[in-house]
């Protein structure tokens, strides 16, 4: 509460009437006070001269006291009046005493003993009386409601102006009736380039506001139709001509009793660009912009229903890149997206508008031939002719970063609908066909044959049944001695894989470890037969049957092996378990694996040699056989491939391989060992060409660990 001390001279402690006395002031006038009471008006009463203030009783309910116990003085009054607002008030007061204020309502809160705050609005008029005297009466009335109310008002319009003008979109408001604007905000000048100052009382239609007033026009309907406008697509347009997209809403507004309409335009023109950026991504390669695998299954679903509805075909290519992974390893991956782009634009270049060429990944390519009419023979006849004319173009030298390429491609074909009603199903027979295409030598094209599926199917069973074949204990190790035909002494052995299917029989090598490399089963059971062998060499030495400083244990490695991050570790894992001598282990690699990549192929090497272990190159002869990379690897032995040991004695071209090998070998400091050796007149060949290490049927098969263990007592008595 404030002091009585704060407060100006001017009100002094003045006792007020008690209310009986103001009744008896008003007496003249009862009805009328019992009308102000009735009304909820308070009435008042000041002699200014005496300084005598007294308040009805509705005054008194007003203020929130007890009608019966009146206030005592005009100080108790005024200190009902909150802190913040007592001095403005006084001064309101004394403004009407001065006589400059007369006639105007004051408006203050005061606080009801409850604690309470309510505003009053107190009026009233000064009379002078004929002796000269001054006089005020007066009413009050509680104000609360429409105080509160236009407090609320005013809050929600100074929000509304604060958004106004804040917002980052353009809001304008326009007379609906002549369009014309009233108010525009920043982010309105943001969009158009215009200020406020230029608009207001013109139209967006003198302005060229929107790009194509039809928009306008199509949005007004809306409008009368619905009422509002809600996130309405529409083309806005900058003083500078820039066109943007915007996404409008409208709501009608009453303004000052006027109707008008109040528009927001959000510039969408970035978020509609990423969204087709986004859009474009899901359905195109990053690295091609060519259609991915989901647009590529989106246009096949159509085809396929189109089709069906005319009596016309198409065809599904699907293309693979031969050796792609070749050029990525040795001449790295920016070679290799520069031959993927350019074997795009060649795929784009051959085939029709109506075409699709898609890329699935890596270097696979899909090109769907559409409407093809005729019959089925005829439009296989046009397809063939599509896919050898793209054969021939991606088979065109390349000349890249200045190196000369050329990549071949494999191809498969799948007709739409004959060979499937399902982009999944087509999908699958035309890189069935690939498949085929791959296996007949590459640098082919295949139509898709009912009979692949079956060969298909088969294979499946066959990688199926090579799954379970290491956990039923189905594999063997064979083992080939190596000899000196100078001695006739066994100075080593090839460890050779053996697989007794348990309904089929003994199965091919050849061919079911082409399947376990294919399908990364090799690296199991590549573990397994280095286990194995080193486990039974090291009992061969324990049981004095071979001799450590002359016998070399030649275990193949795959290429999916020998990549292994932790190859040489588990290697070096083996002899440890094993603890065969390290020397004893002669690793056979091909050259396969040197190609991929030669960096991490000598790394490894070198390692392994650290560890004593030493490397014969199998098949020489039958790949690159470059003396670049061969100069490179730290390898200890060259192996004669047993197909030109075959004809060496009969074919000259043969005989002269062998003797280049061995001139190599021999410059190179390195051993040499010839496979394949069914004749003596083989042997004699080999042996006049210096090179006496041999392996083969002449001297022995492949043998199971018993047979091997005898043949080495033989030979060892
Ligand atoms: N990664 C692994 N590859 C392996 C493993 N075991 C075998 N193989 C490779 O499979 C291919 C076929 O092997 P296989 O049928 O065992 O044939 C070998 C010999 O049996 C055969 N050979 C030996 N001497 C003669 C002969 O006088 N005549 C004749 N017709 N064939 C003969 O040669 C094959 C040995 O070849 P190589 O390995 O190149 O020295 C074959 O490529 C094996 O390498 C394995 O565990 N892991």
């Amino acid at each position: 509460m404030a002091r009585s001390t704060d407060l100006p001279p001017r009100l002094p402690h003045i006792p007020a009437k008690d209310p009986a006395e103001f009744e008896q002031t008003w007496r003249d006038a009862p009805r009328l006070l019992a009308a102000l009471n009735g009304a909820r008006l308070g009435a008042w009463y000041w002699d200014i001269d005496s300084g005598q203030v007294s308040w009805s009783r509705g005054a008194q309910a007003l203020f929130g006291l007890d009608p019966e116990r009146p206030l005592s003085s005009s100080v108790e009054y005024i200190e009902l009046i909150p802190d913040e607002e007592r001095g403005a008030v006084l001064r309101q007061f004394n403004a009407i005493l001065a006589g400059n204020d007369e006639g105007r309502a004051l408006r203050h809160r005061i606080r009801w003993p409850d604690g309470s705050l309510h505003w009053l609005e107190i009026s009233g008029s000064l009379q002078r009386e004929a002796d000269g005297r001054r006089r005020m009466f007066g009413v009050i009335r509680d104000i609360t409601q429409q105080q509160v109310r236009a407090d609320a008002l005013r809050a929600s319009e100074e929000k509304f102006a604060k958004a106004f003008h804040s917002s980052p979109d353009a809001i304008t408001i326009t007379e609906r009736d002549t369009a014309r604007y009233i108010e525009v905000n920043e982010g309105f000048t943001r969009l158009t380039g215009y200020s406020s100052a230029e608009v207001i009382g013109r139209t967006a239609f003198e302005l060229n506001i929107w790009a194509f007033p039809e928009e306008r026009a199509v949005m007004l309907d809306h409008l009368a139709k619905n009422g509002q406008v809600l996130h309405m697509e529409m083309h806005g347009q900058h003083r500078n001509g820039d066109v943007r997209l915007v996404e409008v809403s409208v709501q009608p507004l009453d303004l000052n009793g006027s109707s008008c309409l109040l528009l927001t335009a959000r510039d969408i023109s970035e978020l509609k660009q990423a969204q087709a950026q986004v859009q474009h991504l899901a359905y195109h390669d990053a690295l091609t912009n060519l259609p991915n695998r989901a647009m590529l299954i989106n246009r096949l679903t159509q085809q396929i229903a189109l089709l069906k509805r005319h009596d016309m075909r198409s065809a599904l290519l699907f293309i693979d890149l031969d050796h792609f992974k070749h050029i990525n390893d040795s001449l790295g991956h920016p070679v290799g997206d520069a031959v993927l782009r350019l074997v795009t634009a060649r795929l784009e270049a051959t085939v029709r508008l109506e075409d699709t060429v898609a890329r699935l990944g890596g270097d696979e390519f899909v090109v769907l031939l559409c409407g093809l009419q005729g019959k089925r023979s005829e439009v296989t006849r046009q397809v063939r002719q599509v896919a050898e004319k793209l054969r021939h173009l991606l088979a065109e030298p390349m000349l890249l970063d200045g190196h000369h390429l050329q990549v071949t491609p494999s191809i498969g074909i799948a007709l739409i609908p004959d060979h499937g009603e399902t982009p999944a199903d087509l999908l699958k027979r035309a890189d069935i066909a690939l498949y085929r295409a791959k296996d007949s030598g590459r640098n082919a094209i295949q139509l898709f044959r009912s009979t692949m599926q079956d060969a298909v199917s088969a294979r499946l069973r066959l990688e199926n049944d090579l799954r379970l074949a290491l956990a039923r204990g189905e594999f063997e190790l064979h083992f080939q001695p190596q000899v000196d035909a100078r001695d006739g002494q066994v100075v080593g052995a090839e460890a050779l894989l053996r697989w007794q299917h348990p309904q089929h029989g003994p199965q091919s090598p050849a061919q079911f470890i082409q399947v376990l490399e294919e399908s990364g089963l090799i690296i199991e059971v590549g573990g397994w037969v280095l286990t194995e062998a080193c486990h039974l060499c090291a009992r061969l030495l324990a049981d004095e049957l071979i001799d450590a400083e002359r016998f070399s244990l030649c275990v193949n490695i795959s290429p999916r092996q020998f990549r292994q991050h932790d190859f040489v570790e588990r290697v070096a894992g083996c002899l440890r378990t094993s603890q065969l001598p390290h020397a004893m282990l002669k690793l056979e690699i091909t050259e396969g694996i040197v190609i991929q990549n030669i960096d991490d192929t000598v790394g490894k090497m070198l390692r392994l040699k650290k560890h004593g272990v030493s490397f014969a190159m199998d098949d020489f002869g039958t790949g690159y056989s470059s003396l670049t990379y061969l100069k490179r690897l730290p390898v200890d032995m060259l192996k004669i491939d047993q197909s030109f040991v075959r004809d060496a004695t009969s074919d000259p071209n043969d005989a002269g391989i062998i003797r280049a090998i061995v001139a190599m070998a021999r410059s190179l400091g390195l051993g040499l060992i010839a496979e394949g050796v069914e004749q003596q007149e083989q042997l004699d060949f080999l042996q006049a060409q210096d090179c006496h290490l041999y392996q083969g049927y002449l001297f022995s098969k492949p043998v199971p660990e018993d047979a091997f263990r005898a043949l080495l007592g033989q030979h060892r008595s």
